[in-house]
């Protein structure tokens, strides 16, 4: 049997399976499986000619983000609308064959927008350029998932979150807070901060023996189910934020705008009456967790005109890396104005974490 029949067996035998008490062991187990088989198949192929079938693209800029949809939502179209690249759009399906990049210039920040193919239902397993696309949505720090608002797609979406999800990516959800260390002896200690409603020691065991672990330590930090767990022994999972935009708003009534608008991590826009793209903007901003730093020279106005675009949560020390390689060995302290600070400025050290438009000189030995 390939993987694809052991797949759709055990999907059919987890689809068939009643979930109760009686049964948690017996699905906690095909679902170790399942995730099992399913890294198999992200493998490259030992077959495949290999050159030229990935869609290559360099990253570039300060942040990536991936455009994944349904073919027709209207991904080609943003794109041109959005940056200085052109890509092709009409109205059959299937228009684009590739990944096209282009930047979007946002508060000093370069945002690298990549185009790709829509894809379809049993993308994971290859239907259409299904892999090739899911593989540059892992390399993207946020995920833009276009909709069609005139497609009722609040159903869609699940369907294309279920692939992604079938390859290890999950969206908008944190890494499980699980302790988990294989090690060489001493069999399977387990330990949890609070009782497990989701999980239990046995189910643990069991999932650990599908892998062939027996020895390892783990302790629960909160309180996470079978699937979680099988996510920190698989470990190559990918977290990311994924922003639901809902295109050609243009088309339907303002209550279902509002009603889409409600959704969770969604936003409504419209590409050919250009609705609402400045607070789609603001909202991939947030996702993205950029912030803008500005430097300013001992005696001198800061510089406003080139801000340094870090990551939510950066110090000091990031900040220095960014200017110059050694310049963090050199340092003797900083001043910092801004909101990260109490007094403006205040006289801070490497391990200071700083905030959006925070102003920093820093001081060398
Ligand atoms: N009414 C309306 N039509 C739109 C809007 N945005 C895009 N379209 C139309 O939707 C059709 C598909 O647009 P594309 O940009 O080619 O869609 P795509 O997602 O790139 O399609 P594929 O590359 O084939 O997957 C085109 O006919 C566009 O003119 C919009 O906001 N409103
Ligand atoms: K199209
Ligand atoms: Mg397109």
């Amino acid at each position: 049997m390939g993987i694809l029949e052991k797949i759709s067996e055990i999907e059919k035998e987890i689809a068939r399976t009643q979930k109760n008490k009686a049964t948690e062991y017996h699905l906690g187990l095909l679902k170790a499986k399942l995730a099992k088989y399913r890294a198999q198949l992200l493998e490259p192929s030992k077959t495949a000619s290999g050159k030229g079938e990935g869609f290559d693209v360099m990253k570039s800029g300060d942040a990536r983000v991936a455009l994944i949809g349904f073919p027709s939502v209207g991904k080609s179209t943003f794109l041109s609308l959005m940056t200085s690249t052109a890509s092709e759009a009409a109205s059959y399906e299937f228009t684009t064959l590739t990944c096209i990049p282009g930047v979007i210039e946002y508060k000093g920040a370069n945002i690298q927008l990549l185009d790709l193919p829509g894809i379809i239902e049993g993308a994971s397993q290859g239907k259409g350029r299904g892999r090739q696309v899911i593989a540059v949505a892992r390399t993207a720090d946020v995920v833009i998932m276009m909709l069609d608002a005139t497609k009722g797609d609040v159903q869609r979406s699940v369907l294309l979150e279920k692939e992604l999800e079938s390859v290890g990516i999950r969206l908008n959800k944190p890494k499980p807070n699980i302790y988990f260390k294989p090690k060489k002896g001493g069999g399977i200690s387990f330990n949890s901060t609070l009782p497990l409603t989701q999980c239990s020691e046995k189910l643990v065991q069991l999932i650990l023996h599908e892998y062939k672990i027996f020895n390892a330590e783990i302790l629960f930090r909160e309180d996470s189910s079978a699937d979680e767990f099988i996510d920190v022994i698989v470990g190559n999972r990918v977290h990311m934020p994924c922003l639901y935009v809902y295109n050609k708003i243009d088309q339907i009534s303002l209550e279902e705008v509002d009603r889409l608008a409600r959704e969770p991590h969604s936003v409504v826009i419209s590409c050919e009456m250009k609705l609402n793209l400045d607070y789609l903007m603001e909202m991939l901003w947030e996702y993205l967790a950029l912030i803008c730093i500005y430097t300013k020279k001992r005696g001198e106005r800061p510089d406003f005109s080139g801000a340094i675009i870090m990551r939510r949560a950066a110090s000091v020390e990031h900040v220095c890396h960014r200017i110059h390689r050694t310049l963090a060995s050199h340092f003797k302290y900083a001043l910092v104005w801004g909101t990260s600070t109490k007094y403006s400025p205040q006289r801070v050290g490497l391990t200071h974490v700083m905030e959006h438009e925070d102003v920093i000189q820093i001081v060398k030995k």
